[in-house]
This record gives C-alpha cells, sequence and structure tokens, in this order.
C-alpha cells in the first residue's frame, strides 16, 4: 500500500509542535507493516533537497508550476512542494496562512494521484479529502482554516454547489476543517477520549453537530512517542544516559538543568506552545502559591504575547524561584524532561497531548488535567496525578498531591509505560484498509 502523508510540518525537518512529531514518526512505524508512506511538506524556508521535477496545478484560474524537492531523513521519503507563499520564516501565524495552504493543498492533489491514499493532517491539508481517497486525521480542532466562500472558489475552481451546510459551508464561510470531516472517507483523532468530547458543544468548536453526524467514520488513535527520538538512555542532550534499570544517570540530568536554570529544586516545568489551549493562565493565577509553597518554576515555550509578556513579567518579579525561556529549544526542552522533578500539562482541552508522554519517558512525572488524550495517558496516582477542575486551585491540589504521594517514586513508574507506535500504526493500517475497502 502506498500512501501519501500530507502535512504542514513533521519532525526532524521542521517543528512547531506535537503534529510534527506524530507525523514524522509513522511513516517509520507502518513500515513493518508494509505501508509505503511518503510524507508531502510545503517548501518551507531554509530546507534543503534534490529538485526531482514540477508539478502542475490549477489555482485561480491559471495553470500554475512548483517545484517538487526529495529528501530522505531517518529512513523516511520527504516530498517538498515549493509553492508560492512558503519562503518565509515562521509555518503558521501570517495573515494568509489559508490562501497559501490552499494553494499548497491544491498542488499536493496532483502528487497524490501517484499514491492508494492520502493521509491528510488537520485543516492545512483537509482539502485533499475533496480530490483523493483520504483519512484525515484531526490532530487539533481549534484550528479550522476559514475562508471567505468567494475567494475559495475562485482560487479552487470548486463548483459553488459545495457551499451547503452538508458540505463546506460554515456561517457564511467555508470551513476546511469541516470539508475533511465531511468528504474524508474515514476521520481519525489522536486520542478516544478526544473523540469522545467533540462531539460534545465543550469540546467541540462549534463542529460537535458535523462530527455526531460522521461519528460512525470516526475513531480515537492514540499517538504514540518515537522510541529512537525519545529516550533517557540515548538521547545525546543529557549530561548521562539513564533509563528505568539504571536511573543513576537521572541525577546528573537534575543537577544540570538545576545549573542551566539558576533554580532551586523542586522544579515544575512547562514546556509546550504558549497557547490559551494549555492552561497557562491557571499556572499564572497560582503562581505566587507555587512560590510561598517552595517550588521552582521554569515555563519554555513560544506563542502568544499576552502570555508570553506574564511570564516575564513573573520572572521580572520572582527572579530567584521563576524562570521564563521564550525559544524553541529542542536541548533544553529534554534537559528540562529529564531534569525537573514533574512536569505542568494544566490543559483547558488536549487532543492527545506528547509532553505528559515524554515526561514519563524520562521518568518525571505529570500533573496533567483530566481532558482528552491526558486522560489516556496518565494513570492518576501511579505514574503522575490528574486533576479535574479547571481552576488554580485544582492545578495546585494536583501538585501538593504528587509530592503528597511521592513525586519521585511515581515519575520512575512512569518509565514503564509502553507508548511505542506499534499499536498505532496497526491502528491506522486497519483505518487505511477500510478507507480503501
Ligand atoms: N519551546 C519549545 N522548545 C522545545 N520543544 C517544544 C517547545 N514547545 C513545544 N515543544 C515540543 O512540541 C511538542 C508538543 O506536543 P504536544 O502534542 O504536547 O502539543 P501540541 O499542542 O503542539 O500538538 C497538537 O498535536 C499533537 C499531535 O497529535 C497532540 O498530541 C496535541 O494534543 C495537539 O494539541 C513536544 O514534543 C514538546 O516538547
Amino acid at each position: 500500500m502506498r500512501v501519501l502523508l500530507v502535512a504542514p510540518e513533521a519532525y526532524p525537518l521542521v517543528k512547531v509542535g506535537g503534529l510534527a512529531d506524530v507525523v514524522g514518526a509513522l511513516p517509520k512505524a507502518l513500515k513493518p507493516l508494509g505501508v509505503e508512506a511518503t510524507l508531502l511538506l510545503p517548501w518551507h524556508r531554509g530546507l534543503a533537497a534534490r529538485g526531482v521535477g514540477e508539478v502542475r496545478f490549477p489555482f485561480a484560474g491559471k495553470e500554475v508550476q512548483a517545484p517538487l524537492g526529495e529528501r530522505v531523513e531517518g529512513g523516511v521519503r520527504f516530498l517538498l512542494l515549493g509553492v508560492e507563499g512558503f519562503d518565509r520564516e515562521r509555518v503558521y501565524g501570517y495573515p494568509d496562512d489559508a490562501e497559501r495552504y490552499l494553494r499548497f493543498a491544491r498542488a499536493a492533489a496532483e502528487v497524490a494521484r501517484g499514491f492508494d491514499l492520502v493521509h491528510a493532517h488537520d485543516w492545512t491539508a483537509a482539502l485533499l479529502a475533496l480530490y483523493a481517497p483520504t483519512v484525515y486525521t484531526i490532530h487539533n480542532l481549534a484550528h479550522q482554516g476559514l475562508l471567505d466562500p468567494g475567494l475559495f472558489f475562485f482560487l479552487t475552481g470548486l463548483p459553488w454547489s459545495l457551499f451547503h451546510m452538508e458540505a463546506l459551508e460554515y456561517y457564511g464561510k467555508v470551513n476546511l476543517m469541516k470539508g475533511g470531516i465531511v468528504f474524508a472517507r474515514l476521520v481519525t483523532t489522536v486520542s478516544p477520549s478526544y473523540a469522545e468530547e467533540i462531539q460534545t458543544p465543550e469540546f467541540g468548536m462549534g463542529l460537535d453537530g458535523v462530527l455526531r453526524k460522521h461519528a460512525h467514520k470516526l475513531r480515537g488513535i492514540l499517538n504514540g512517542l518515537d522510541p529512537e527520538v525519545f529516550d533517557p538512555a540515548q538521547d545525546p542532550h543529557l549530561p548521562a544516559p539513564y533509563s528505568r534499570e539504571d536511573p543513576s544517570g537521572k541525577a546528573l540530568a537534575r543537577e544540570a538543568f538545576r545549573r542551566a536554570t539558576g533554580l532551586r529544586p523542586p522544579i515544575l516545568a512547562y514546556i509546550s506552545r504558549l497557547d490559551p489551549q494549555k492552561g497557562l493562565d491557571l499556572v499564572l493565577e497560582a503562581l505566587p502559591r507555587l512560590g510561598e509553597l517552595g517550588f521552582s518554576l521554569y515555563v519554555q515555550g513560544v506563542g502568544e504575547e499576552a502570555l508570553a509578556q506574564g511570564f516575564r513579567e513573573a520572572e521580572a518579579k520572582h527572579p530567584g524561584w521563576v524562570r521564563f525561556v521564550p525559544a524553541y529549544d529542542e536541548a533544553l526542552a529534554r534537559l528540562a524532561y529529564a531534569g525537573a522533578e514533574a512536569v505542568l500539562v494544566p490543559s483547558r482541552f488536549e487532543p492527545c497531548g506528547l509532553v505528559q508522554m515524554i515526561a514519563q519517558r524520562y521518568g518525571t512525572p505529570p500533573v496533567a488535567r483530566a481532558v482528552g488524550g491526558l486522560k489516556d495517558t496518565v494513570e492518576d496516582g501511579k505514574t503522575g496525578v490528574l486533576f479535574q477542575s479547571y481552576h488554580p486551585e485544582g492545578l495546585l491540589y494536583g501538585v501538593l498531591r504528587l509530592f503528597r504521594l511521592g513525586a519521585e517514586a511515581l515519575g520512575l513508574r512512569g518509565m514503564d509505560k509502553d507508548f511505542s507506535w506499534e499499536g498505532p500504526a496497526r491502528a491506522y493500517l486497519e483505518a487505511y484498509r477500510r478507507a480503501l475497502g
């Protein structure tokens, strides 16, 4: 079976968040199952690849050409599509994102002709479902890709007959995420709990009705974690390797992390995008109490300016025990996963979440909110702590409970958990077969 995975980002070429980890790992896990998976990404600025030809596609009433590049990384074949609008510094965050990703997806539909099936990821690739047999994976329902219908139908040349409630129309706009859900042969999301939650008004982001209607083709497949990328026994960013059998190297990681941050233990770490999804307002509100209780706080992430401002101010006010690193830094992130006493994941909603899985793999217990994939991956009271209410007191209670239960022992137990890709890859193969059958 030849499958084309279409996504905006993929590790190790380009990564903003968890989507890249998942898309980068899945092809490797599918290989032993007989699936030949190729990854197609936009040719973002700075990515080196060998030119292998050109893709011609209709767009905005004209025939357009885009160079196609190829590169093999870790045994995975990447194709890079050089459509206009991607020679930029960032992957997302421009006013014309919907339009440039539409161009990318339309061109990708031509590349898809050489494959049995498309596996499209998130709204940026959702359009593929209208052109090829597609399995569509929702990584995050919060970003849907809304376009003015006039612009959408002019650019794609698709018929206006698609502009109705059962197809692409959404409150007077075209909604690409909705198109993916309606037109894909099968829809998956990244944890069983999130698959349930998004069918309710609380988590459905306005699409719960559509998801309920298409529930018969919706599956929750829990993300795995790439065992080679995230492994404290062979992580070049750590001062010494360690494992469940011999965790002694973890003490060195703790020392190195304390030295790098100037913080005193116990250190609570947050490593992720600065996004309202992630519950950082709770961390800011709980912050003074955490300080009074003797904790240090480490926050690493880029994203919303208002949240960054909040943590800059907190650090300026409490330089002794708050450290804010407004950067994407893989090496520091690994040191934090290995060297902190606990990792905070207080998300408002969480499709799956990799942070809590990485933390457990590195023997550091998460304090996470009991939503979505967090519920499916943290064993409350055994490998971490889950708290219910979206309130600073909920988070504080979770933190205190973890340390009462014994953070270190829970962390070690978390290292026994199996987050391998074997099960998820088999579930995707089953989804592919159904989509083609
Ligand atoms: N500043 C920084 N420096 C270094 N590393 C950083 C970083 N900021 C983030 N990261 C890394 O990015 C990844 C974050 O992954 P998550 O899955 O937890 O969240 P994200 O919301 O990005 O993903 C979305 O897609 C994934 C994949 O399906 C879902 O798990 C998730 O719920 C959904 O919101 C982790 O590997 C983390 O270490």
